[in-house]
Formats: structure tokens, sequence, C-alpha cells
């Protein structure tokens, strides 16, 4: 997903924003932005988008409706709302939905925090729900929160995936070109609608591989695990300033650079201050390990773990923290050590209600030198599956390398 930079700046007007995407993204949209930018007269657009979101999903096969159902605990609409969201420059997010899913609708804009949000009843087929949403925002029947725009982006409600440099790509067509007939031949019916009623130019974009719709249950996983490949591409490694553990931190780190290609691995100090590892967090970073040396307790892991509740991170994404402890089994055998560390389970369930996801995991330190790298090299290869893949079960585990 989806990282975004603190401090970074965001348009106020149809360009990208720049602090959501990266590398050659992020080189695309600043050129779209400097093209955008050159348009001689250009002015601010006003640009709405209304989500129909009123279907039953029949083809999902489940009785509840698509757009609400689960991918990583969280409703499939609010990942959407929430792509939509990043684009600063759309100043109003309409979503139709049915009467009897309407406090549904609010308790999930609510929780996620949702903002720039309005609802509108869904209708009975998705262009009588986009006419709804289109109503709203031509009649202001919500009180004048809404502003008049002059451009209005439709969007599938179960279509997660929607990039900011794609909604440019329409909005800029929208306002730049006519109807081809090309357009009419190959578009979609909605364009044709709007030629027929309306006299709307239109101009069909190409759109993304991304953009595909959910539609069978095959598409929940599918958009599972592009979501889990998005939250899995930073881990930082936590460790107090201890020489000894800083010492296993960077071994620990070096491994996992190895075991994890594509990877960013970053370690920082568990500090009082902890400004460093503040940032990380801010920086949206959704995977910890927590390095204890020759230690059972808790204390590092429980100021990471409260550093991690105090910051909002994981209202829209489970945290992965992997509380590691280095023991020489020839000095300290586990079963000795093993009443402390069952205390996972305790500090696994309570911060599992704030969707962090705790487990702990042993990694023998033996004074041989290739021992030691064998045993980090195991222990990279379970934290690398930990995070990749997500699986709620192994949550208060206690694993061994
Ligand atoms: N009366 C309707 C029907 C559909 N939609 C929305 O239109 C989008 C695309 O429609 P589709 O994929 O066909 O959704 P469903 O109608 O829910 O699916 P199905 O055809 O399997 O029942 C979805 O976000 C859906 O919620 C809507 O707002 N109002
Ligand atoms: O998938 C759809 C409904 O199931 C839409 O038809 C599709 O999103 C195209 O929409 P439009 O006609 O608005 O371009």
């Amino acid at each position: 997903m989806e990282r975004r930079p603190p401090g970074s700046s965001r348009p106020t007007e149809p360009g990208p924003c720049l602090s959501g995407q990266r590398g050659a993204d992020q080189a695309a949209s600043a050129s779209l932005q400097s093209a955008a930018r050159a348009r001689p007269g250009r002015h601010p657009l006003a640009v709405a988008a209304v989500l129909p979101a009123g279907g039953c999903g029949e083809r999902m096969g489940v009785p509840t409706p698509k757009q609400f159902c689960p991918i990583l605990g969280r409703p499939l609409i609010s990942y959407t709302l929430q792509a939509l969201e990043r684009v600063c420059w759309i100043k109003d997010i309409v979503v139709a939905v049915t009467g009897e899913n309407m406090e549904v609708m609010k308790s999930i804009i609510q929780k996620y925090q949702h903002k720039r949000i309005s609802l509108v009843e869904a209708g009975v087929t998705r262009h009588r729900s986009i006419f709804n949403g289109l109503k709203a925002l031509a009649e202001d029947q919500l009180n004048r929160k809404l502003s008049k725009p002059e451009i209005v982006i439709i969007h599938d409600a179960v279509r997660p995936f929607v990039e900011e440099d794609i909604l440019l790509k329409v909005v800029t067509a929208a306002k730049e070109h006519g109807c081809s007939d090309c357009d009419l031949e190959f578009g979609t019916e909605c364009l044709q609608l709007a030629l027929k009623y309306c006299c709307t130019k239109a101009k069909l974009v190409e759109g993304s591989p991304d953009l595909w719709k959910v539609t069978y249950k095959r598409d929940l996983y599918a958009a599972e695990s592009i979501i889990k490949e998005r939250i899995s591409q930073e881990i930082c490694v936590v460790t107090d300033t201890k020489e000894d553990n800083k010492h296993v931190s960077h071994l620990l780190e070096e491994v996992l650079k190895s075991e994890l290609n594509h990877v960013k691995v970053t370690s920082e100090a568990l500090c009082h201050a902890g400004r460093d590892l503040q940032k990380i967090i801010l920086d949206q970073c959704y995977n910890f390990v927590c390095v204890n040396v020759m230690t059972s307790d808790f204390q590092e892991t429980q100021k990471l773990l409260s550093m991690l509740e105090e910051s909002n991170l994981s209202i829209l994404y489970p945290v992965v923290v992997v509380s590691v402890h280095f023991l020489d089994f020839k000095i300290v055998p586990p079963s000795k050590k093993m009443e402390n560390l069952m205390l996972i389970r305790e500090f696994a369930k309570e911060v599992k209600k704030r969707n962090i996801w705790l487990c702990g995991l042993l990694i023998s330190y033996p004074q041989d030198e290739q021992k030691l790298q064998e045993s980090l090299r195991e222990g990279a290869i379970i934290i690398a599956s930990l995070i990749k893949e997500r699986n709620s079960g192994l949550i208060g585990q206690l694993l061994i390398a």
C-alpha cells in the first residue's frame, strides 16, 4: 500500500499526491503533475466521487454483501474508501448503500476514521444507485455539506486497488476530450447512457490490471494476498541500547535482509525518548521484531507494544510484532525459562484487541559462530513467514528456531 512519509506535501487540486507512491509510480505521478501544471489557464477542478455500494453480491455466494466482506478483519469497502481518501483533490465521496446496511456503513466510517464521506440510499440497480449519488451532489440534499463538483468519478465500491494516477487520467480526460466512435463501440453501458441522456462528452481511458472487481470468493483471497504483500515491505528490528543486544540485532538484521529480498529492513533502538521509532511508526511500518538477548522477560517488548498501542497504526492493518528471545540452550535450558515465556499468550490476547498480532520466537544462541548463523537463518525464515503470511492462528504462539 500506500505508505505516506510524514510531512510530505499534497496538492490541493487534481494532481498526484506524491507521498503515497514509490519509485516508478512516483516518477510517473510527478510527470503527470508537472504536465497538469503546465496547462495554460489551468484552474482547480472541483472533483467528487460516487461509490455504488448497494449490491447484494449474489455471485460471491455468501450472505454478507461483498463490499462488507472482511479482508484481514476490515471490510472491503473500507479499503476502497482509503484509496480514494488518499487522493486529496477529491473533495467529497458519496457512497450509495441500501437502507438495511446504512448503520453498518456508518459504523465502518467511524471505526476506520474515514473522512469526507456522505451516504445516500442505493437504488435497485447499479445505475439507480449512481443516480442517487449524483442527485445528492447536484441538489446538495445533504444540508449543504457537499461542494458542487465539475467532475464526478464513478467508482465501484468493490474495486479496492484504484490508484491516484488513473483517477487523474480519468479526470483530465473527462475535462479535455470528446467522445469517439471507438469509445462508443467498445465502451461500457454508462458511456452510452451519458451520451444519450445528458449529451455528456466522454473518453475511454485504459485502466490498470489492479482495477479488477471483486466478484467471486476467489477474488477476496486475491485481494487479501495483494494487501499482505503491500504491508510486508518493511520490517523494523527493535532492541534496547545494550551492546550485546545491538550486536545480535545487527546480525539478525543482516540475515533478514538476505532472506527477504526486496523487503526494507531497518533497525531502531528502543531508547526512552524513542523518537526514531516514533518516526518509523508514523511512516507506517507494520512489522516489528523486538530482540531480547539472554532474557525471557518481556520488558522491551512491552515498551514497544505500549508505543504501538498509543499510536493509531493498527487501525487499518494488523501490526505484527515478533518478540525474539536469544538463549544459549547449553547454559540456560529453555524449560527453565518456559514459564516466563508462556506469558506471551497473555500479552498477545491483550494487544490483539488493538489489532496487534504478537508472537514469541525462541532462537538458540550458541557460542559457535557458524551454529549461531544457522539458528539466525532459521529464525529469519520463521519471521519472514509470520510477516508475509499473517496467519492469525499463530497469534500468542511461541515458536522455536
Ligand atoms: N443495486 C445496486 C447493485 C450494485 N451496486 C454496486 O455496483 C458495484 C458493481 O456491481 P456488481 O459487481 O454487479 O455488484 P453486485 O450487484 O453486488 O454483484 P452480483 O451481480 O454478484 O449480485 C458494486 O459495488 C455494487 O455494490 C449498487 O450500488 N446498487
Ligand atoms: O462492473 C460493473 C458492474 O458490474 C460496471 O459495469 C463496470 O464498472 C463498468 O462501469 P461503467 O459502465 O460505469 O463504465
